[in-house]
Parts: structure tokens; sequence; C-alpha cells
């Protein structure tokens, strides 16, 4: 069973000197829904991303599974544990295209513990549970609204079947028909295998309600 567990995270503003993550103790378990709340400002972005390795100012230690993940490992631990920026980076190109990077990120780092390989098919069928065709795979990204953008992320972090996800208010830029059907298409996700988890940022307390099990709520560094 996934366990990620980190230990005394702790992140200091370089600017104001405030303490953003205050020694935090997290467990995420598979199958957990966990929502993340608390006001702007507060740090939720900056625990996900130190999660994923991604603030190289955040110190403590992360271990998946009894392993402490050490620099070296981060690579391999990303496609077991995928952060989605709530603004997503893409690069010039189709959506195709981007689907593809991690894969070829995965090929370029030293990590050859599996070869995944990027499945056209299996990215249409993401596609179709999402309500689109096809041809959104050729569609040129910058031409995606911010919701469309947020679709694309999503599929671009589910084909990599990851065993826990890091949604920064992954449908903050949709409409509430486009919402219900992402929701939806993590329920399914989630459901699909016993070992699957994810902490998701809103600031809509009725999604809250849908999406999670239980609710961090970060304030002042501290989550309760
Ligand atoms: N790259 C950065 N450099 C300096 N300060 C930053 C940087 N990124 C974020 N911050 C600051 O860190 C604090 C926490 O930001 P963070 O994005 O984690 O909050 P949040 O709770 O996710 O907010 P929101 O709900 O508005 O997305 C904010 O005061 C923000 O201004």
């Amino acid at each position: 069973m996934t366990e990620l567990i980190a230990r005394k995270l702790r992140h200091v503003a370089p600017d104001t000197n405030r303490v953003l993550l205050d020694d935090l103790e997290i467990q995420v378990s598979g199958s957990d829904r966990i929502g993340l709340a608390g006001p702007s400002g507060s740090g939720k972005s900056t625990l996900l991303r130190s999660l994923a390795f991604l603030e190289c100012r955040t110190t403590g230690s992360i271990d998946l599974d009894g392993t402490r993940i050490q620099q070296g490992d981060v690579p391999r631990y990303r496609r077991d544990v995928a952060y989605l920026a709530q603004r997503p980076g893409f690069v010039a190109g189709t959506v195709e295209d981007n689907l593809r990077l991690p894969f070829q990120f995965h090929a370029a780092s030293q990590d050859h513990s599996a070869n995944p390989e990027f499945d056209r098919s299996a990215a249409v069928d993401r596609l179709k549970a999402f309500g689109r065709s096809d041809a959104f795979l050729d569609q040129d990204v910058a031409t995606l609204s911010g919701g469309e953008r947020q679709i694309a992320s999503l599929i671009r972090s589910m084909l990599i079947n990851p065993r826990i996800l890091l949604l920064d208010e992954p449908t903050s830029a949709l409409d509430a028909d486009a919402t219900a059907v992402v929701e939806n298409v993590m329920q399914d996700w989630l459901q699909a295998s016993g070992d699957r988890a994810w902490v998701w940022i809103s600031h809509d307390a009725n999604q809250l309600n849908r999406i999670a099990n239980r609710t961090w709520t970060m304030n002042e560094g501290k989550l309760r």
C-alpha cells in the first residue's frame, strides 16, 4: 500500500521571512482523498510543490513506501507522485507534443527501472473520458483556453500512471459542467485501483465535500 510520509517540512519565505510550512508532519496513503483548504497565500501551493521536490528552499524529509527520497531518486519519484500546477506549463507545439514530454524526460533520465512509452490510444481514451475528441491531440497549445490547458495537464499527469496526484486547483478555470466531468473522471481514476490518492487544493467548500474524505486546512504554516 502506498505510503508517503513527510517529516519536519519547513519553508520560510525568502522575502518576508514568513514561515509558510512550520515543521509539518504529513501522511498520505493509498485511497486517501485529501482536500487542502486555507486562505490565499497561506502556503498550499508551496506545500504541494514541496511534496513534489519543486521547492529547493524547503527542508525536511520525504519517505515513499518506507524509503527516504534522495535527490537522485526524484525523477522516479515524480512518476509516482505527480504535481499538477494551477497554471500548467507547456512547450510550443501540439497537445500531443506536450503529452509526450514526461516520457521524453524519463528516457533522458538515469532511471531505467521501467521503460514507459507514450501510448496514443491510452491518451485518446483519456480524452474521451474528458469529453474531447482525438482532434484535441493535434491542437496547438497556444490556442487552448485556461480550462483546456488544465484538462491537457490532467491527462498528461494521468498518463504516467502516478499513485499520488498533487492537484493545485485543477478546475479553477473550468465551468460547472466541465468541473463535474473532471471530478467524475478523477473519482473513477481513484477507484480503478485501491492504491491511488490525491491531495486536492480547492477554495470551494462544496467541491471539497465532493472530492475529499478528509480536509487539511493550512493557516500560518500549520495544518489542522
Ligand atoms: N516564487 C516566489 N517567490 C517569493 N514568494 C513567493 C513565491 N511563490 C509564492 N510566494 C509567496 O509565498 C506565499 C505562499 O504562496 P502559495 O502560492 O503557496 O499560497 P497558496 O496558499 O497556494 O495561495 P493561493 O490560494 O492564492 O493559490 C505567498 O505569500 C506568495 O506571495
